[in-house]
């Protein structure tokens, strides 16, 4: 399967910093939605999961064909609640009906790091929707959160095409949001900053944690309040000493984590497409940086 960029006619960076612009307004008339997370983790889960079914071993999966729509995927227990995201957007494929799905999915994905305090995220359009159900990947082809071993996380992101540094960035965007017990079975916010893309996560992370102990998921509690939450997938980084030196610098130089979750979240968003060779990736601007 080759999945080549095709950007709709007459299309260029305007007409996509407009459709950021309105997914950004929203975004911002909606800060108090689920506990004050705002859509921040909302949208850039959405935008993660749509991508991170990618596999390179035959090129399937990924965001091109915006297939999480469709029944499998949809209900793959990695993406419950995300039917959230998805209705949150869609009023903009009618409002722009030249956008495809993959793109407006990817595309909230990066106004969701952005518009939280994240780095900018370079972005090209071209993913075409597909109504083709051999095209949507079977369940579990994203990271199950339950699973603290370090091998098992590294084999799914490897699968991805990752290697440690960029598999270490790319959990980091766990600093957005927080979980609920409705939907992926663990509960709580991971720490106070919860709407604000900072690498927080990493130095929360090397703090001390222990099982809670409750009637849901196991998970982890941290030591000092008690009041916020770990998965056993984020514990996987420390144990994991090919992991826990990137957690390290990250928790040191958060300019360092946002220059490598940059462009490991860029890459993701583009697992699996091919774009013209000479094709500039947008680097649009935040709402404040068009402040006039
Ligand atoms: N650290 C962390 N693990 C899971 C998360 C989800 C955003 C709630 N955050």
């Amino acid at each position: 399967i080759v999945n080549h960029a095709a950007v709709p006619e007459g299309k260029g960076f305007q007409d996509y910093q407009q459709v950021y612009n309105d997914i950004a307004e929203k975004v911002a008339d909606n800060l108090e939605f689920d506990q004050n997370s705002g859509f921040y983790g909302m949208l850039c889960r959405l935008a993660w999961h749509s991508s991170g079914t990618y596999k390179k071993s035959d090129n399937t999966g990924g965001s091109y064909p915006g297939t999480m729509m469709y029944s499998t995927e949809a209900f793959d227990g990695a993406n419950k609640g995300l039917e959230v995201g998805r209705d949150f957007l869609m009023e903009f494929k009618d409002k722009y009906p030249w956008i495809s799905r993959g793109d407006l999915w990817t595309l909230g994905g990066v106004v969701a790091v952005q518009e939280s305090g994240g780095p900018k995220i370079p972005w090209r359009p071209g993913r075409k929707d597909s109504n083709d159900k051999k095209v949507v990947p079977e369940n579990g082809r994203l990271p199950d959160a339950s699973q603290e071993d370090p091998q098992y996380v590294r084999g799914v992101f490897s699968r991805m095409g990752f290697n440690d540094r960029e598999t270490v960035a790319l959990i980091g965007a766990h600093c957005l949001g927080r979980c609920h017990s409705h939907n992926s079975g663990f509960d709580g916010p991971w720490g106070p900053s919860f709407n604000m893309f900072t690498n927080d996560f990493y130095v929360r992370l090397l703090q001390g944690w222990h099982i809670r102990d409750w009637n849901g998921n196991r998970q982890y509690e941290d030591d000092e309040t008690k009041s916020f939450m770990m998965l056993p997938a984020d514990m996987a980084l420390k144990h994991g000493s090919y992991f826990v030196k990137y957690v390290k610098e990250y928790a040191e130089d958060q300019d360092l984590f946002f220059k490598d979750f940059s462009k490991a979240y860029s890459t993701l968003l583009e697992l699996g497409i091919t774009f013209p060779k000479n094709s500039k990736p947008f680097e649009f601007k935040t709402l404040d940086e068009q402040d006039d």
